[in-house]
């Protein structure tokens, strides 16, 4: 499973949680704008905004699962098994295929509107990267500094661009689906519940938190959605970058996943391989992985952007205690 989110304090925060029982060798990469983007069914793309993200570079192609451009716009594919759907190639429309869509829309989108604009004839069709590589079944969660974002599914009844008044995004159902289950959990709250059930009754508040008692708190992609949506709904604002950044990652955190609790497989455990978030306005790459739970950062704007050669950064996993004595 995984989470995607756009935070709103400060710049803005774009990101998500990574969560598989499997690690592809993922990097933090930036793309300068001169670096050839070649798409198999379009026009290289030859100079573009840059991006920052983390991805898999595979003979020099960066194969990016999120990302923020340049510009302050964000993108995140995430598992979308079961309902995504990828078509053939049809004359007349913009074939572009899931590896390649992050680069499409992050090279050339100044905000969400542009994004959908862009989209307008679009059409996500099932082209492999290698034979090694195969597709994968996403959807997108794209989001920009104003924190207007949107999600993308293709699914057999077509292409998708919906609005997200929430700013996040799961896996598995479909997405209205997911913003229609929300009016289940909508008296969950912060503060002390009025008693609606027993009217005339007292009841016992035996604990402090307890309007948020029906929160669910499962790793299935319904309650991750839920219990995500609560925790940034209410999360602060900080007064400072290093504030915000701790806040944004305690966000995430609402929803990552230890190992042991999600078996996917006999003995095989899905967790937060790493949870990342970007700057909208600087373009810093903040991120934590499983193994390291200390906020490490790569700056896009210290990277020679004006280049064709991508820039590439290991994950650093070994945990960075501080001893005090
Ligand atoms: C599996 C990842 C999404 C994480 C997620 O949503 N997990 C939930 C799993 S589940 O619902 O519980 O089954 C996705 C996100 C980005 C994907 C990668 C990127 O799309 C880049 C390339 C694209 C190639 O086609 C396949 C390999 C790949 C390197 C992808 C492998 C995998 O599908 C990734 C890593």
């Amino acid at each position: 499973m995984c989470t995607s989110i756009v935070y709103s304090a400060g710049d803005g925060y774009f990101g998500r949680n990574l969560d598989l029982e499997v690690s592809f060798g993922q990097e933090v990469v930036i793309t300068p704008r001169d670096y050839a983007f070649n798409f198999r069914k379009l026009p290289t793309m030859e100079h573009h905004y840059a991006i920052i993200g983390v991805a898999l570079v595979k003979d020099n192609y960066p194969l990016y699962f999120d990302g923020v451009n340049e510009e302050g716009v964000g993108m995140a594919g995430l598992n979308f098994d079961g309902p995504a759907h990828f078509f053939s190639v049809e004359d007349g429309k913009d074939n572009v295929s899931p590896f390649e869509f992050i680069p499409y829309v992050l090279g050339q989108c100044k905000s969400v509107e542009e994004a959908k604009q862009l989209m307008t004839n679009l059409n996500l069709v099932n082209i492999n990267f290698s034979d090694q590589l195969k597709l994968s079944p996403l959807h997108w969660l794209i989001a920009d500094r104003s924190g207007k974002s949107i999600v993308v599914e293709s699914t057999v009844t077509g292409l998708h661009v919906y609005d997200n008044p929430v700013g996040v995004l799961t896996n598995n159902p479909e997405f209205p689906q997911q913003l229609t289950n929300l009016a289940n959990y909508q008296s969950v709250s912060p503060a002390e519940p009025a008693n609606t059930l027993t009217p005339g009754i007292a009841l016992n508040n035996y604990s402090r938190g307890i309007g948020s008692h029906l929160l669910p708190g499962g790793m299935d992609s319904e309650s991750r959605f839920v219990k995500e949506t609560f925790t940034k709904m209410h999360a602060p604002a900080g007064k400072s970058e290093r504030e915000n950044v701790t806040n944004y990652f305690h966000t995430l955190n609402a929803v990552d996943q230890q190992k042991g609790l999600d078996e996917v497989a006999p003995n095989t455990f899905e967790y937060t391989i790493y949870s990342d978030g970007v700057n909208l306005a600087t373009g810093t790459l903040y991120y934590t992985t499983y193994e390291n739970n200390q906020i490490n950062a790569v700056a896009m704007r210290n990277a020679n952007l004006n280049s064709s050669d991508l820039v590439s950064y290991p994950m650093l996993n070994n945990q960075a205690i501080n001893y005090q004595n």
